[in-house]
């Protein structure tokens, strides 16, 4: 049994918190804002981020962020645009000893950086493993059988998070290329939300799966560009987590792009939404990124006008009126200099 405390108290963060109370480890939820622990205390559940979820009473609630300090664990489960603010706060309350795991899927957006690259700027004293995969909350909570990926660049740290994690629905693996795991987790979002346009637009399933190989190719490339391993894209935090957020009804970029592709501008689609959807600011961060390592990422680019305004049927003619080019470009780029 281990202690663990879960830094937010929305869709994953109760899914995580009720699994490990359930397999008998001792957890403490914590959420910055009291209403959300007064109406989980009142009702039993989130009925806004995650209705029909119980949460067992005996799950420890609290907004003060000190509790961490009892805890072997410490997950933080916010949106990427709380992460670094969760982090500086929990920062001067850890056990010496204490594993910080993430699982918040993006990039800050003012600086691009990864996410485990600010919280490593707020906490350099300990470890950050970064959790990801394709895991719905919904189904998490529910104990669908679900695989996921611990990364670290200690595998001693990673496996301690596995060791925790793993039960009989849950799978975890531990891989130490962290950059491409947390870029498949982050950039698969934008796909999402394309792919939710194109279900929108009523396109057919031909689209839907052109995107997601297409938008698995961009993915890759600025992955490598920036120093992740191929592997790492064909594998659960790539085109594993890529296919659940692609064709799941769980999933909320998806059904933010969905609004998209229906006409609803952006911004509203989002509101709409309800719940954190990362994929709009990951599409601005990651377009920054492909002009810094100078690859291209046109579906990325595409969305990004499309936030801006551009009508979606003309970011598709777009899309399909590129230049004719090889399906492998670089890799046939490069035979042809040897
Ligand atoms: N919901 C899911 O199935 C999965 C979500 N994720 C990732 O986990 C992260 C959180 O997502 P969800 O739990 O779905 O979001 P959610 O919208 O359900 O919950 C967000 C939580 O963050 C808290 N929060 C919001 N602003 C905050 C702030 N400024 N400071 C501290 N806490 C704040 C909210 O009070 C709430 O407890 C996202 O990056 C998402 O991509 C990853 C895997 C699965
Ligand atoms: O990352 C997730 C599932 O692995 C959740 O994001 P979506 O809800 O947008 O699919």
């Amino acid at each position: 049994m281990a202690r663990i405390m879960v830094l937010g108290s929305g869709g994953f963060g109760i899914s995580l918190s009720v699994m490990l109370h359930k397999y008998g480890h001792d957890v403490t939820m914590w959420s910055k804002f009291p209403q959300e622990i007064e109406s989980i205390r009142k009702f039993g559940e989130n009925k806004k981020l995650l209705p029909g979820v119980a949460i067992d009473a005996s799950i420890n609630l609290t907004t003060d962020i000190a509790e961490a300090e009892t805890a072997e664990l410490v997950i933080l489960a916010v949106p990427s645009f709380a992460v670094r603010e969760t982090a500086k706060a929990v920062a001067s309350h850890l056990a010496p000893n204490a594993i910080v795991a993430n699982v918040a899927k993006g990039f800050e957006e003012s600086t691009h950086l990864r996410l485990s690259e600010v919280i490593a700027q707020e906490i350099p004293t300990h470890d950050v493993v970064v959790l990801s995969g394709p895991s719905h909350a919904e189904e998490i909570a529910r104990n669908v059988p679900t695989t996921i990926v611990a990364a670290c660049k200690h595998r001693e740290s990673a496996e301690f998070v596995q060791d925790i994690l793993m039960n009989t629905n849950l799978r975890v693996y531990v891989n130490d290329d962290m950059t491409g795991v947390e870029l498949g987790g982050a950039l698969k979002n934008i796909i999402a939300v394309c792919a939710g346009i194109a279900d929108g637009m009523e396109l057919g399933d031909n689209t839907k799966a052109a995107l997601m190989t297409r938008g698995l190719a961009e993915i890759a490339r600025l992955g490598l560009a920036m120093g992740a391993e191929s592997e790492t894209f064909t594998g659960l935090t790539g085109m594993g987590d890529l296919i659940v957020t692609c064709t799941s009804m769980h999933s909320r970029n998806r059904r933010c792009g969905i609004l998209i592709g229906q006409g609803i501008p952006a911004d509203e689609a989002v509101k709409r939404v309800g719940m954190t959807v990362e994929g709009c600011s990951a599409a601005r961060a990651a377009l920054a990124l492909s002009r810094e390592y100078q690859v291209e990422m046109p579906i990325t680019e595409q969305l990004c006008a499309v936030l801006d305004g551009k009508p979606v049927g003309t970011a598709l003619a777009e899309l399909m009126g590129r230049p004719r080019r090889h399906e492998n470009e670089e890799i046939w780029m490069k035979e042809q200099t040897k």
